[in-house]
């Protein structure tokens, strides 16, 4: 959509380079475009900076741009509550709501800027280089994305709109956005999104007109699963009532054999076709496959968090060492200046006592730092050796996790966390210290649960590792099928994230190089994925202690309709209802010409050329009779109604 002309505000910032006077852009006194992120049907997106952001991380910005032309203020009361309870919304996956206003001719919403873009293009890009996503990272994301379902979900909030298009990526972490500000605006219905989108993530349940709920969300993140194993849709057709006579009465689209039957099956019951029948999304995460793949997960990236932020302060220790050895290198020198002075002074036999005694202080000096540097080396390896560990290890770092978290947010220890619970098993949450280059042996003693250990204490695992620790951890039998495919020449984990720990590190080093190099390296970067871990971590593990079976979201719910059957009499009191409701919007003679028109051009009784047009032009033809196809879309629907109505009536 072209962005009309815009006169420079006061205040504007001025390019330094006086030759070419570039005015930027600052809307709301803060916001300075910085550059166009793309347009969509709604509006223009531009990544901006926040002059008034709280901190670094929250400087760059998206900021959407949708025009309501002569719009009154009240006409755009909707939008602006809409936006209130977004602002309300905070979860690492979802895209953070922070701000909206209206700019002369435009309403505008500030949301978080995600590096990655959004997962629709992600997609394209796979499919162009004829890659594929490892099953792991699909499930990552999976896991993720209905992990914020759950949460709009359990706040009465739902998305409406769920696609590719509008799940973006930050750090390599999907993030629900694009709630539907821009069609409350625009005074589209969901239906009519249709119109100006696609079909393909429409439930069936809303292709027929029973009403929009959190189940068909949760069909929507279906259609994006199967999008994310074929880079496809799932529902296919030649035309819109193609696709949409797929979605309701076709069957569900194969499973492609490279993913494993287990996130098929996953696959199937949240793309049930009966609402009351589909899992909700706290239902999807409850299932076995993917509880036991959230668990991994959840482990790995705490063990992975623990060991970054180890490494950190093992970086901190090292550059306040090397400023205390420049330290003492500079007063040595200014000693040293002194010194020769005096020297000059000295006998000969005097110039050689001291000399002894300062080559033995040098040599005291040199042991002193160099068990420094080797304390430091150990704490480093265990960081490593820390992602590395077997399932007893998992309770210790569950604790570990716990005070570390409580420590950093002062936040209680999420419930059913290790350290709150009551341990069955023995108690391996004293850490144990070694003597500078020995060997690391668990005592009796050292059983016993110590609640005030210090954070320093190192615990090196029982293996030879590269820096020549001992390691007499059983090596766990490989539980996750690995495929070589010559012609992707990468490693398949048909199975996800798989168990055994170097598996896993080679798993998890395959996306490293695919997205984190994509990722901005700085600071602010790596604040943002810190702190969203975190979170995320959270999320998962009360995922996983819910340990209620009771359908919770799906009731919750404001506008859950309760689904009726869809027999024969309530579908011809719909049919009469859009009947009169399209009367009344398009006038009787109009009514009648786009009723005609899409009746032949969608239903043809014979094949003619009317019946191989495409979507646009069907529009440029309703635009020959009607000034706004989109108000044409209440009489798709009814034609829809009709032929399923005729169609049953056949049977
Ligand atoms: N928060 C964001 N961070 C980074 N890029 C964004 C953000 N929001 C939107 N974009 C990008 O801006 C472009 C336009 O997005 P927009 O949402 O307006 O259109 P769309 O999703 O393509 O279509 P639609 O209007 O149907 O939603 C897309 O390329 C999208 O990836």
């Amino acid at each position: 959509m072209p962005l009309p002309k815009r006169i420079p505000r006061s205040g504007s910032a001025k390019s330094k380079d006086a030759s070419s006077v570039v005015t930027q852009r600052i809307l709301a006194n803060r916001y300075a475009v910085e550059k166009k992120l793309g347009s969509g049907n709604f509006g223009t997106v531009w990544m901006v900076k926040d002059s008034k952001a709280k901190d670094e991380k929250e400087k760059k910005k998206a900021l959407k741009e949708i025009p309501v032309g002569d719009m009154q203020p009240d006409e755009t009361l909707e939008a602006s509550h809409e936006a209130k309870l977004l602002r309300n919304l905070d979860h690492p996956g979802i895209v953070k709501f922070y701000d909206s206003f209206i700019d002369g001719e435009f309403f505008c919403i500030v949301t978080e800027f995600c590096d990655g873009g959004d997962l629709g293009s992600k997609i394209v890009e796979y499919r162009e280089r004829s890659q594929h996503l490892q099953e792991g990272q699909v499930l990552e994301w999976l896991i993720q994305l209905l992990l914020a379902v759950q949460y709009i979900h359990d706040r009465r909030v739902l998305h409406r709109d769920l696609k590719s298009n509008n799940i973006f990526l930050r750090n390599n972490m999907v993030k629900l956005g694009d709630f539907g500000i821009s069609r409350i605006l625009m005074g589209t219905s969901d239906m009519a999104s249709t119109f100006v989108g696609t079909p393909y993530y429409m439930s069936p349940e809303v292709l027929k007109h029973e009403g929009y709920n959190s189940k068909s969300d949760v069909w929507s993140i279906g259609c994006i699963l199967y999008e994310l194993v074929t880079l496809d849709h799932a529902f296919q057709g030649q035309s819109l009532m193609g696709i949409m006579y797929k979605i309701v009465e076709g069957d569900l689209p194969p499973w492609p054999e490279e993913y494993s039957n287990d996130l098929g099956s996953v696959f199937t019951r949240i793309c049930e076709k009966d609402p009351a029948k589909r899992a909700s999304a706290s239902e999807a995460l409850k299932l076995p496959y993917i509880s036991k793949q959230m668990e991994m997960l959840k482990n790995t990236m705490m063990g992975k968090h623990i060991a970054k932020a180890q490494r950190d302060t093992v970086n901190r220790e090292s550059k306040q060492l090397a400023t205390a050895l420049k330290e003492n290198q500079r007063i040595e020198e200014i000693r040293r200046e002194s010194e020769e002075q005096k020297w000059k002074n000295l006998s000969p036999r005097e110039r050689m006592r001291l000399r002894k005694q300062m080559e033995a202080d040098m040599k005291a000096k040199r042991i002193e730092v160099e068990m420094q540097q080797q304390f430091l080396a150990n704490k480093a390896s265990y960081s490593e050796n820390k992602q590395h560990q077997n399932p007893f290890e998992t309770q210790l770092l569950n604790a570990h996790w716990a005070k570390s978290r409580s420590k950093s947010t002062g936040a209680p220890p999420a419930k059913g966390s290790a350290s709150n619970r009551q341990h069955s098993q023995p108690d391996i949450s004293r850490p144990m210290t070694a003597p500078l280059g020995g060997s690391y042996e668990r005592h009796a003693a050292d059983e016993e649960s110590d609640e005030d250990s210090s954070d320093d204490d190192v615990i090196i695992p029982h293996r030879h590792t590269m820096h020549g620790y001992r390691d007499d951890r059983p090596i766990t039998p490989m539980q996750n099928t690995m495929i070589y495919n010559p012609d992707r020449s990468s490693l398949d984990f048909k199975d996800g994230i798989p168990e055994t720990p170097d598996l896993a590190e080679t798993y998890y080093s395959q996306f490293e190089d695919d997205f984190e190099a994509e990722a901005e390296d700085d600071g602010e970067a790596t604040l943002v994925a810190a702190e969203e871990t975190e979170d995320l971590i959270h999320y998962m593990q009360t995922a996983l202690n819910q340990a209620d079976t009771t359908l919770r979201s799906s009731t919750m719910v404001a506008d859950d309709s309760t689904l009726d059957a869809f027999g024969p009499s309530v579908r011809d009191i719909r049919i009469k209802n859009l009947r009169a409701e399209a009367g009344r919007k398009l006038g009787a003679s109009q009514f009648e010409q786009v009723y005609q028109y899409l009746k032949r051009v969608r239903f043809p009784s014979v094949p003619s050329a009317a019946s191989t047009l495409n979507e646009g032009e069907i529009m440029r033809g309703l635009r020959q009779i009607v000034n706004n196809p989109n108000d044409c879309f209440i009489v798709d629907q009814l034609l829809f109604l009709e032929a399923q109505a005729d169609m049953s009536n056949k049977l």
